[in-house]
């Protein structure tokens, strides 16, 4: 049985969390939110799980290396210093940081990698997600994740690539470009799709999330995993063994 304390407790996935965490016969070592001292929680927690806010990030890290426990990062919109301050944590404990815990869209971003490797770039890469109506980031940390894996496949730099947001007159798509599309509305849990657009024929890839449970019990699994884990940065595919 592991003791998991939960940063962003009192928002949607840390609701899902709690239950996910109970189904799994774990301890709840119970939550921080906003103003709350997460040393404290730390503390008395083997491992903690973050569905929080960036800004939350280096105060996070901060009190999990002080109590030398392991945490699992799920919040999203992160930019490259959060992840230098990641990498950085990760010197001193075991971080595993991802913009999607489930299992599909773990395998999702297999397959993406897998075919960009084989589809040259006269096959434009669109990658398009919807979210719920209270989503505060855009594109989705899952959105980069699957542009990263495009990019890894065809060996090329994702930020040196990528078309988003586009509005007016863009110009004609760059050539080898991987263009986001976010779209935001409803209660949709969580929706992505990879288009490979090639001559005359389109190849797309998708994954549907019907209830953020998914999101939660992947992120419990996560928390199970970095238990006694040696100092080090971390990915879901280590821990579905994918
Ligand atoms: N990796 C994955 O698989 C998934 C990632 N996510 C990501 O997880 C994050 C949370 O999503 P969701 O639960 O829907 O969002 P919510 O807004 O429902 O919950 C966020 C929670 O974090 C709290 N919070 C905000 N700032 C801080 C802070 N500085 N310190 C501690 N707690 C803070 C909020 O409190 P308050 O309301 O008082 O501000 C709220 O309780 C998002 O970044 C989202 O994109 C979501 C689903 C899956
Ligand atoms: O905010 C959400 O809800 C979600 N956020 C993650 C993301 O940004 O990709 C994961 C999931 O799609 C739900």
């Amino acid at each position: 049985m592991t003791r998991i304390g939960i940063i962003g407790s009192k928002g949607r996935m840390g609701g899902a969390l709690q239950q996910a965490i109970a189904d799994a016969g774990h301890d709840y070592a119970g939550g921080a939110d906003q103003g709350d001292d997460v040393s404290a929680l730390a503390a008395k927690a083997d491992v903690l799980v973050d569905f929080s806010a960036p800004a939350a990030l280096q105060a996070n890290l901060d009190a999990a290396i002080a109590a030398g426990v392991p945490v699992a990062i799920g919040t999203t919109g992160l930019d490259d210093t959060h992840h230098t301050a990641i990498d950085k944590a990760a010197q001193q404990i075991a971080v595993l940081q991802t913009g999607n815990t489930s299992h599909g869209v773990t395998l999702l971003a297999h397959l993406v990698e897998q075919a960009a490797s084989r589809l040259g770039d006269d096959w434009d890469i669109e990658i398009v997600e919807m979210h719920h109506r209270m989503k505060v980031d855009a594109p989705s940390g899952t959105a980069l994740l699957l542009g990263e894996a495009a990019a890894k496949g065809r060996g090329i730099d994702l930020a040196a690539n990528s078309e988003r947001g586009r509005d007016g007159q863009t110009g004609a798509r760059g050539q080898g470009a991987i263009g986001f599309a976010s779209l935001r509305g409803g209660t949709v849990a969580g929706d992505h799709s990879v288009t490979f657009a090639g001559n005359e024929e389109r190849l797309t890839l998708t994954h549907n999330a019907e209830n953020r449970m998914i999101f939660a019990r992947g992120a419990v699994k996560a928390a199970e995993w970095l238990v006694g884990r040696a100092a080090g940065r971390y990915t879901m595919p280590q821990v579905l063994d994918l």
